[in-house]
């Protein structure tokens, strides 16, 4: 996968030179390229931004750097390939992990990292006459800019690729996972040794039989998610309880 990320702040993403995603960009698994927006600027002060017209607080950026970055790093794409670009921005469709999944079977995304109040409308409506365009949100509160949803984003993304993780299974068994532990939040986890501080580790989970353990498991899941996100329990019809006995 190409993963372009156009940005003020190129220096934010030094963290995806580190672990696993160093790795797999170390081993061509990910093309990850960043550009400064100030690239495209023509200034003497490289200005990308101005006040919002309309008027109100902070600061607008600009549409021409956009529209001449997204230019130069979007047309340079194999036989003519096209991305999808993502805008982080507040006001975005939900990124969940059902989001993630799709845009791991993209081979190629393009982040436009926005500062101060977001970017000129025009250089998203400009941009999707020549290619598919998502606002999406992590989470519903204010960042300074969209290069920390962009690490979240490129990381939850890019450990779903085959090979990234050393053992994809774990990308499975994770908190919305798909598949028969979906929408459920992992429950608790424990390793060697099998008695610290005087606690037990769960006999279960050292019984080798695996129909209890995952019985166990999903049950645990079932109670975290019951305590921290109930609303994710409305998902399940009764006879989808009933097949998750069958699979588990
Ligand atoms: N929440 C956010 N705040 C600012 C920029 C982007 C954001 N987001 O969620 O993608």
């Amino acid at each position: 996968m190409r993963i372009d990320i156009i940005t003020i702040f190129p220096e934010y993403f030094s963290p995806l030179e580190l672990s696993l995603i160093g790795k797999a960009r170390a081993s061509g698994l990910l093309d990850i390229r960043l550009h400064d927006l100030r690239s495209w600027t023509h200034d003497r002060h490289n200005t990308v931004d101005d006040t919002p017209y309309g008027g109100g607080p902070g600061m607008v950026m600009k549409p021409e750097p956009w529209g001449e970055a997204l230019d130069a790093v979007t047309g340079g794409g194999e036989e003519g390939a096209t991305p999808r670009l993502i805008v982080p921005a507040p006001s975005g469709l939900p990124f969940t992990q059902q989001r993630a999944d799709r845009l791991a079977a993209e081979p190629w995304l393009v982040f436009a990292c926005g500062r101060y109040e977001g970017i000129d409308s025009r250089v998203a409506e400009d941009a999707a006459g020549r290619m598919p365009v998502e606002h999406l949100s992590i989470g519903d509160y204010v960042l300074a800019g969209g290069e920390s949803a962009t690490l979240v984003m490129v990381e939850t993304v890019s450990r779903l690729l085959p090979g990234v993780l050393g053992n994809a299974e774990s990308a499975v068994q994770d908190s919305f996972a798909t598949g028969a532990m979906a929408h459920l939040l992992e429950g608790p986890v424990y390793t060697k040794p099998p008695v610290w501080r005087d606690r037990e580790v769960p006999p279960v989970l050292l019984s080798g039989n695996h129909g209890a353990v995952d019985r166990w498991r999903r049950d645990q899941a079932l109670r975290a998610t019951a305590r921290n996100r109930p609303e994710l329990l409305d998902r399940f019809t009764d006879d989808d309880l009933d097949r998750r006995d069958q699979e588990v």
